[in-house]
């Protein structure tokens, strides 16, 4: 599925969130958002999703625009993992799992021999059958995220949407993670703190910083030792990893000559003040 965010503005609470994005990701291509926290990178991604109507701009799915296609048409078509998404702990993993059919089922459907396929089928590809039974209030911080990402994947979504999907995950089922995303034949737009994991495993990055896109491209070309300090306030060193750039970060000082503050970094207006 083809995704086209073009001129989108988000305006919460009085301010510009998301200002004038727009981006394109292709069918079967896999982008990785990144950005400063607070930066708009949830904000958008629940554009996409429909959990939030941008004030301007369009959103089309396959040429198609978002807004104007039936509520469960959408959500047939997108899957989503969200960050500190609440699974059901007295659920268990399959009835969870389960719960990725909702937007295939009428009101009082049951599940059909192909919700069951598709069931499975998210079980077996996130490691997860042989927990099928366990209640999901039993399982571990990583272990639930990957439920999670089961239940997406049981809508067979064409688009997935996943906003920080290595959130409590150790390096190993992090990196499993995401080489199991890229290995479907799905477009996934995917928010990631981690450079490494966004230049590793995604198509292209997007960078966004105070709700504006400042580029998007291959990691090669955007995550550079520029674009990383400018938005990141950090010194970047850029070194090649198999053909794609890895990273080696610290802080950006901006008090030279003096103990280095965490208010530098955070609030650089703070240097001028005597309380600094
Ligand atoms: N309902 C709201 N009202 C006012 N401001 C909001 C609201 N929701 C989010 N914001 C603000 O919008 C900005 C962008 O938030 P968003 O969650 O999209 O950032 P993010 O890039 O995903 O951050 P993080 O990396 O920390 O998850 C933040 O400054 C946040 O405080």
């Amino acid at each position: 599925m083809r995704l086209d965010i073009d001129d989108v503005s988000v305006t919460l609470g009085g301010q510009d969130v998301v200002a004038e994005v727009s981006l394109t990701v292709s069918s079967g291509t896999f982008t990785a958002l990144v950005g400063p926290n607070g930066s708009g990178k949830s904000t958008l991604l629940r554009t996409v999703y429909r959990a939030l109507r941008p004030v301007s701009g369009t959103i089309r799915l396959d040429g198609r625009d978002l807004w104007s296609m039936p509520a469960a048409h959408a959500a047939r078509g997108v899957g989503v993992l969200m960050q500190e998404q609440h699974a059901g702990f007295e659920f268990t993993v399959a009835e969870t799992v389960a719960l990725g059919r909702t937007a295939h089922l009428g009101f009082f459907d049951r599940l059909t021999t192909t919700d069951r396929a598709a069931i499975a089928e998210a079980l077996d590809r996130t490691g997860l059958a042989p927990y099928a039974e366990r209640r999901v209030g039993g399982l571990s911080g990583g272990e639930r995220q990957r439920v999670l990402l089961a239940r997406a994947l049981a809508g067979r979504p064409r688009l997935l949407i996943l906003d920080e999907p290595t959130n409590h995950l150790d390096v190993r089922h992090q990196l499993d993670i995401l080489e199991l995303v890229r290995d479907l034949d799905v477009t996934v737009v995917a928010a990631l703190h981690s450079l490494d994991l966004a230049a590793t495993y995604a198509d292209t990055v997007a960078v966004l910083k105070e709700g504006r896109l400042v580029a998007h491209g291959p990691a090669a070309d955007v995550l550079t030792p520029t674009t990383i300090g400018e938005v990141f306030q950090v010194e970047a060193t850029v070194h090649g990893v198999g053909g794609r750039p890895g990273f080696v970060l610290k802080p950006r000082c901006l008090c030279p000559g003096r103990p280095c503050h965490w208010s530098c970094r955070t609030r650089p207006e703070a240097l001028l003040s005597d309380a600094h």
